[in-house]
This record gives structure tokens, sequence and C-alpha cells, in this order.
């Protein structure tokens, strides 16, 4: 009997869902994986739907006590059983009650498991994306679509489940029982309801295209804001001088919200006006013409107070039933979103029989290798396309026959023009992408043959934008090796020559770093996160030397770290400092995705070509280490 959100929330709540949900289809599969999603909680949703069906059905029990109250009771002046029904009216209100908290309860129950069940898979498979997933997805997008859609799965199972159940079997007990009271009655009032549920489709259709319009425009609103309220966006404003263009076109984009706001209250009104006016004229219906009947005999005074108050128990039912279609429909598009997520195969697969690799495995090598970057088409998700704007072109093949081998210790220099290919070719070794064609090999392994996790260990990376969790220095460290102990971590922090910053912060290694954290340089950053990669010890190192201006102490310091990084180790690195080309054992020059030279500098630069070139335009001298020659 207790409605709550067993009816589906407030009625008027329809009136802003997005009707075209009902144009989807929906696949029987889906619902076949819903169900599968249900199994573990079955037993919950059994006990759920029982208690419903049997709080639903009691909504009929208070007017029939009330019509004997007034018929037995009060007109044979008999005192005993008028007390009696009362304290019967009072009973049901308490058992009532006490179903709406175990109905509270068991929903809750199921609703967050899903919600649980739901959270932990998606991420877990997100998670194992490839690396091509995250830099075409609008991440903010996909998790707050995500989130979105794992609340409106959660709710095909509690209010959408609940509601259509207990609305069905509640409209149906009291439609019979006013029936059973009074057929032309119940008749006549039950004729005014079309023009209810006619209203309710008219306004509802113009609510939804304004409320989506609405949220449209709010959307807009705080892109806006967004886009110019972090560093770069408001620098951007206040260099282009462009404060009072931006009032302006802010302006007309909140005035646009304004006037559908004021459009949307008003229909909210004139449906509210129909709501109650409906309900009151078929009141005044069950009293004129239940008065009428009563006079001449045919109904009692019970019958018609019962009838009366049976009215407004079949309002809400009756409402709620009208949406059925667009709540299901709105609960199956979420987990049919959700599924998609879930059903997106990572271009980076795990073979069956894939084998450790030692984790001394140091030698590195390109066999022939060609590789073109994904298309958007190829890892995207459809439904998020419309955010996300993808593109099917081909970014054409960025890699020609790379070969090249790197024997255990020796380092490998990637040079060349800016968009020549050296950050792709160091994404190869950790498969962050796989070639198109061609091997990239480790300790004689194809790495499409090994276990992820064992690549992953051999293989350590230092980007020159090092990514830190919003999270202490500590825990930003032992990501890389969970159990290492302090002296670990102050050991890579000296050698990475960063401890001495360490130390003089307040909170020591307890310092929170990343995006919202203590504000680490560009050098700092860098150093830090060679720190953590000397924790991690891998025998093949990949790293992109800074090209950020750092100042020549600094510079001298990341130097050194590198330095500590490469000692002993495998390494491939995009090199941007004349000390490492020198110190090098090969160099690659890259021009437009191929090999053009290889070779040690002295030879190199004996040659001419693009490497003399690149010499005389690129390299930096280290400052305070300048190497004679
Ligand atoms: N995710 C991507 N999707 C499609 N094309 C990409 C992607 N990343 C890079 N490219 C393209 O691949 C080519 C090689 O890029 P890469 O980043 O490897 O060059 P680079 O030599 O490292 O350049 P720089 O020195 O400027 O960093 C470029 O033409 C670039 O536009």
């Amino acid at each position: 009997m207790s409605m709550g959100p067993g009816a589906g929330g407030p009625p008027w709540r329809h009136l802003r869902s997005d009707r075209s949900v009902v144009d989807n289809k929906i696949e029987r599969k889906t619902l076949r994986r819903v169900l599968e999603f249900a199994r573990p909680h079955r037993r919950l949703i059994t006990a759920f739907l029982a208690v419903t069906v049997v709080d639903a059905a009691l909504v009929v029990a208070p007017p029939l006590l009330l019509k004997t109250i007034i018929d037995d009771g009060v007109s044979s002046g008999d005192t005993t059983l008028v007390v009696w029904l009362a304290l019967l009216v009072a009973l049901v209100a308490i058992v009532d009650a006490a179903f709406g908290l175990v109905t509270g309860w068991l929903s809750s129950r199921i609703g967050e498991g899903l919600i649980y069940d739901l959270r932990t898979q998606v991420f877990a498979h997100v998670q194992r994306q490839s690396l091509a997933f995250f830099t075409r997805t609008q991440t903010g997008a996909l998790v707050s679509r995500l989130n979105n859609d794992v609340i409106g799965a959660q709710r095909a199972f509690t209010s959408t489940l609940q509601g259509t159940v207990s609305n069905i079997i509640a409209a149906v007990v009291v439609g019979v029982t006013m029936l059973f009271l009074s057929w032309p009655v119940t008749v006549l009032c039950l004729a005014l309801f079309p023009i209810l549920l006619i209203a309710s489709k008219l306004v509802g259709a113009r609510l939804a295209d304004l409320s989506r319009a609405q949220m449209d425009g709010n959307a807009d609103l705080g892109n806006a804001m967004t886009e110019r309220f972090n560093v770069g966006g408001a620098m951007l404003l206040k260099l282009f001088g462009r404060r009072e263009a931006e009032d302006i076109a802010y302006a007309e984009k909140a005035a646009v919200v304004r006037d559908l706001g004021i459009r949307i209250s008003l229909l909210t009104r004139i449906f509210f006006a129909a709501m109650t006016l409906v309900p009151s004229l078929a009141t005044a219906l069950v009293y004129g013409i239940g008065g009428y009947l009563a006079i001449r005999g045919d109904l009692s005074v019970g019958t018609i107070v019962a009838l009366g108050v049976l009215l407004t128990r079949l309002l809400g039912p009756l409402q709620g039933l009208s949406n059925v279609r667009i709540d299901v429909m709105t609960a199956l598009v979420s987990f049919d979103r959700v599924f998609e997520v879930l059903d997106l195969p990572s271009l980076i697969q795990e073979k069956p029989d894939a084998v450790a690799l030692p984790s001394t495995a140091s030698k590195l090598e390109f066999d022939h290798v060609a590789f073109t970057y994904p298309r958007a088409d190829q890892i995207s998700l459809a439904s998020l396309e419309t955010v996300a704007r993808t593109e099917s072109r081909d970014s054409g093949q960025v890699l020609h026959e790379v070969t090249f081998t790197a024997q255990p210790g020796q380092m490998v220099a990637l040079v060349g023009p800016s968009g020549a290919g050296k950050t792709t070719i160091t994404h190869l070794v950790a498969r962050l992408y796989d070639v198109e064609s061609g091997t990239v090999r480790v300790d004689g392994h194809d790495v499409r043959d090994v276990t992820l996790q064992s690549l992953e260990d051999v293989v350590g990376y230092v980007t020159q934008d090092a990514h830190m969790f919003h999270d202490t220095i500590r825990a930003n460290l032992l990501y890389a090796r969970p159990g290492a102990d302090d002296t670990d971590v102050w050991a890579s922090l000296e050698a990475a020559q960063i401890a001495h910053l360490v130390r003089s912060l307040p909170d020591g290694l307890d310092t929170v770093v990343g995006d919202r954290g203590y504000r680490l340089s560009g050098g700092e950053r860098q150093r830090l996160a060679i720190a953590r990669l000397l924790l991690k010890a891998p025998s093949i190192v990949v790293l992109d030397e800074a090209t950020a201006h750092l100042d020549s102490e600094s510079e001298a310091a990341v130097q050194q770290a590198l330095d500590a990084a490469l000692e002993g180790r495998t390494s491939l690195v995009i090199a941007h400092r004349l000390s490492t080309v020198r110190d090098a054992d090969l160099i690659l020059v890259l021009d437009d995705g191929r090999v053009v030279q290889q070779g040690t500098h002295a030879d190199l630069l004996a040659a001419g070509g693009l490497y003399a070139t690149l010499h005389a335009t690129q390299f930096r001298e280290v400052p305070t280490a300048p190497v004679p020659g």
C-alpha cells in the first residue's frame, strides 16, 4: 500500500524523462543478460516481489473497513464494533508501514548490490582497454555516462520493477473493488481518467523536448566555464583581452536556459492543474451520484465514503502505469549501454598460451616493423559518438620497415624531426600498441607471445609528462613496487637526485603530489618519475628526455638521475641532449617513420645528411657538464 518509491517516484518525474528511449530497439539478448545480472540477487528479488504484491493488495483494506465502521457500527450504534474496526484500521496502517520498511531495505540491498556488480565489472574492463581506447575516448564523457547508466540500470530492479508490479496489482484490486461496490459510479469516474492521460501525454512530450534543450543549455554553460576557468583558458582570455566578449557570449547562453526554465515551469503548472482537477471532478461525481443513489436507497453511506477513498488510491497507479513503457525502456537502455562497454574488446589481448618473460630479459629487437594507429571506429563506443566526435579516417602508416637491435646493456638513441615516429616506436616495446607487420622481440620472444604482466615488469618507462596520482610521494613510488620499504624508497630518491627536495618538504614522503597536490616543477616531476622507475628496477628502460627548459642546475640533476636509471640496463631513449647521443651505442635517425640513418655519433657526423643537420640545430649541450669536443 505504501506507494513511496514503489510508485516510481512523483508522477511528474515522467514528464522530464526522455521519451525518445521508446524508439530504441532492445534485443532479446539484452533481456537475457539483464536476468543473468539479476541471478545472484534472485532470492532477494523474489522476497521483494512477494512483499510488494501483498502490500499492493492491502490498499483496499482501510476503505472497506471504513465502510463497515459507518454502515454496521455507526448506523446501528455498535460502539464495540466501531472501536475494534478502528483498531484494525490502525493495525493495517502499522503493517503497511512495516512492509514499507521491508521493501525499502530489500530494494536498497538489491539496488546497491547491482550497482556494486556493475561498477566493479566496468572498472576492471575499462582498465584493461588498450591505450588507443583512452586516446580516442573523452574520458570525462565516458565516466559520467557510465555513472548515470549504472544508476539507471539499478533503477530497473528497484523502482521500475516494484512500481510496475505494485501499480498493476493496486489498479486491478482497487478497480475491481470499486466496481463491486458500485459499478455505475465507478464506470463514470473511470471515464474521466483518459482526460488525464491525454493531458499527460501532450504536455509530457513537449516538456521532454524542453527539458532536453535545457539540459543541453546547462551543459553548454558548464563547458564554457570549465574551458575558461582553468589556468590555460583564463590566461588566454586575459592575454587576448576578451572579457567583454566572453561576458556577452555567456549571457546569451544563460538567457536561453532562463527562457526555457520559465516555459518548463508554466507547462508543469498546467499539468498539475489537470492532475488535481480530474480527481476533484471524479470525487464530485462519487458524492453526487453516490449521494443520489444513497437517497434512493441503492447505496449505503459507508459505500460512498469507501468509493471516495478508493478513488484517491487509483490515481497514482494509473498514472504510473501510463509510463511503464518509458520506465522499462529507460532502464533497459541503461543496461544496454553498460553492456556495450563491457563488450568492447581490448585491441591488446594476451594469448591463452602466453609465456612469462624472465625478469632479466634485456635484448630488444625491432624486425621490419610497420605500424598504423588504429582508427577511431575500431576502438570507440557507438553511443559515445555524439559526445566524442570520431573520425574514421586512417592516420596512414606511421612507421615503415623499422629494424634495429639493442643488445643487453646497450643504449639506443632515437633522434629525428617532430612527428618522425620516435614516441610511436617506444609505444611498441611494452605493447601499448601492436605492430601492423613485422615483429618486436624481447629476449627473442615476440612481445605478442608473452604475458602482459611479465612484459610490463621487464620494461620501465619515463615519459616527459610523467603522471603522478593525487597521493603521497610514498604512495606514488610504491605504485612501482608495493612491497618496498623506506630504505629502498630513499635510495631510489637519492639516485634520482630528488631526495634533498623531498627531505626539505614539511611532510617529507607523505607530501601529496599530483594534479591538486604539491606542484612539482617539470624537472622535479621527471626525477620523481625516475625514482619510481629505479624502484621498479626493470631490465629495459624506455625514456623520453625532457625538452622542457630546465635551468642548468636541474638539467644537470636530471642528467645524473638518468645516468643512474640507465646504468647496466638496455635502454631506448628519445634523445634531446648532446651527451646522450654521444654516449649512445646506436643512434637511429628517423624521418617520416623510416630509419634513414643509423650508427654511432662519430659515424653519423662523418656521414653528413639528416643527422648532421639535426646535430647542428637540435642538440643542446648540458651547460654544467660540457662535453669536450
Ligand atoms: N594516437 C595517435 N593516433 C593517430 N596518429 C598519431 C597518434 N599519435 C601520433 N600520431 C601520428 O604519428 C606520427 C608520429 O608521431 P610521434 O609522436 O611518434 O612522433 P615523434 O617523433 O615522437 O614527435 P615529437 O618529437 O614531436 O614528439 C605523427 O604524424 C603523429 O601525428
